[in-house]
């Protein structure tokens, strides 16, 4: 970038001090005494050494009233990413864990989903799950709102006004034998994600956008699967659903597609797999599958709460990796107990650990690697990388000031840490206490400003 450029750059702000991210190279980068500026479109400016701030100041334009400095327990992150979560089933999180997959959808999340066509409940509960998220980090998340349009709509208009980045997916699902009322006839549910597209595209939110979702292919017909496929790839959008989570559904699935080779080939077949997928779980995917992942371009949600607390399987996370499948953090709330991705960082690492319990051959997933699933790695598997995941010169600020040291919170100071034991003790003991504010695209999320503050 020339220089006369970079003066026509208007910078909104400035903040020196510790950065960590990482990179395709690396999975925990340390840029000590950095200098970051954030211009007024929200987008990351430069980033630069500490020393270098007089002569930053000069090509940008800035005063020194702009920039902010850090304490030396605080460091900035990428927000987090959420690759996959029920909005709805915030309103049941922490209970009903008791019985696995396809019986806790026809007793607990099939129920509860069925009482969103109520608008007033639904902004009640999207609001908190919105709030929650974004106080916990989330500064991206892609959410499964219900079958019901209007209320699905609500959701997206509750994420872009709290400013997440939010992908967000009325539910398809023309095939339910256990809770007969909580379904669609095929031609509503493609006529209403149309609709539910449309109108949401219509709104022209910043950071929302609308996701193709079919629940998954145990609740769909062919014939929706297909015509969803089509809508994706005319609009070109994003898709998300489930594959692969418990070996029961696994076997229903065969039975009810037998034409199909695989899972995966079901939603292949109807081109469902595409560089704009997330799938949630995979657990039971066999090396063919993640090979036709690789080759598609779709991505895995990995959802550990979830899969320990279902009882659903364990995803290897090394062969995944190994089969260059793109790969995120889900918290899947409320299969997954909790609506907070630092949570999902440390059950991926414990379910490596029982892998390797079982397995000593198995490479335990460190923490740097879960750093980078929670972040960069989300962005990738939601496609979203040009624009978040990492603090690269272009992209737009999602954020979090985190203070390891935060009067009042979950960690006590002992003596001063280096930045990179900061970073481990914040994503094993840390919480919302230490996340002292939140940026999406540049905006200050959280603190949550009046009127909205509760
Ligand atoms: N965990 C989980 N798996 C699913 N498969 C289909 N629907 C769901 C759901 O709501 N949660
Ligand atoms: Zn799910």
């Amino acid at each position: 970038m020339a220089n006369s450029d970079r003066a026509t750059i208007a910078i909104a702000y400035v903040y020196r001090g510790t950065f960590i991210h990482s990179t395709e190279e690396t999975a925990v980068e340390i840029l000590a005494d950095a200098v970051l500026g954030v211009d007024t479109k929200g987008k990351i400016a430069f980033m630069g050494k500490g020393k270098d701030l007089d002569e930053l100041s000069q090509t940008f334009r800035f005063s020194s009233s702009k920039v902010t400095q850090l304490t030396q327990h605080e460091f900035f992150m990428p927000g987090m990413v959420d690759t996959h979560i029920h909005a709805p089933q915030y309103s049941y999180a922490g209970t009903a864990l008791n019985v696995p997959l396809l019986q806790w959808l026809k007793t607990y999340a099939f129920p509860v989903e069925s009482q969103f066509s109520d608008l007033e409940f639904a902004h009640r509960i999207y609001t908190k799950v919105v709030k929650r998220t974004l106080r916990n980090g989330t500064t991206t998340a892609c959410y499964f709102a219900t079958i019901h349009t209007d209320s699905s709509l609500l959701l997206g208009q509750i994420a872009n006004d709290f400013g997440q980045r939010a992908l967000v997916g009325k539910v398809c699902m023309d095939r339910n034998n256990c809770v007969k009322h909580y379904k669609e006839t095929t031609e509503d549910s493609q006529e209403e994600t149309r609709r539910f597209i449309a109108e949401l595209l219509n709104k022209k939110y910043p950071l929302v956008k609308p996701v193709v979702t079919p629940r998954f292919a145990l609740s769909c017909t062919g014939a929706l699967l297909e015509e969803l496929g089509a809508i994706a790839k005319n609009n070109n959008l994003h898709i998300q659903s489930h594959i692969s989570e418990n070996t029961k559904e696994v076997r229903l699935v065969k039975e009810m597609f037998p034409e199909s080779k695989s899972y995966t080939d079901v939603y292949h077949k109807y081109n469902l797999l595409t560089d704009k997928t997330v799938m949630a779980h995979g657990c039971h995917l066999s090396d063919e599958e993640l090979a036709l992942f690789r080759k598609t371009g779709a991505s895995l949600s990995h959802c550990p709460n979830s899969n320990i607390s279902l009882c659903s399987g364990m995803l290897n996370v090394r062969n995944v990796l190994k089969h260059k499948v793109k790969l995120g953090l889900g918290t899947d709330v409320a299969g997954g107990y909790s609506a907070s991705v630092l949570d999902a960082v440390r059950r991926a690492q414990d379910m490596s650990k029982i892998l390797t319990l079982q397995n000593p051959e198995y490479d335990v997933l460190t923490f740097e690697e879960a750093f980078r699933l929670a972040t960069l790695g989300g962005s990738q598997a939601l496609s979203l990388d040009d624009q978040t995941g990492n603090f690269e010169v272009g992209k737009d600020f999602d954020a979090l000031r985190v203070n390891v040291a935060a009067p009042g919170g979950p960690i006590d100071l002992i003596q001063y840490d280096g930045p990179k034991i900061q970073l481990e003790k914040f994503l094993n003991l840390g919480d919302d206490r230490n996340i002292l504010e939140v940026f999406v695209a540049g905006r200050k999320v959280v603190p949550f400003t009046e009127p909205t503050a509760e």
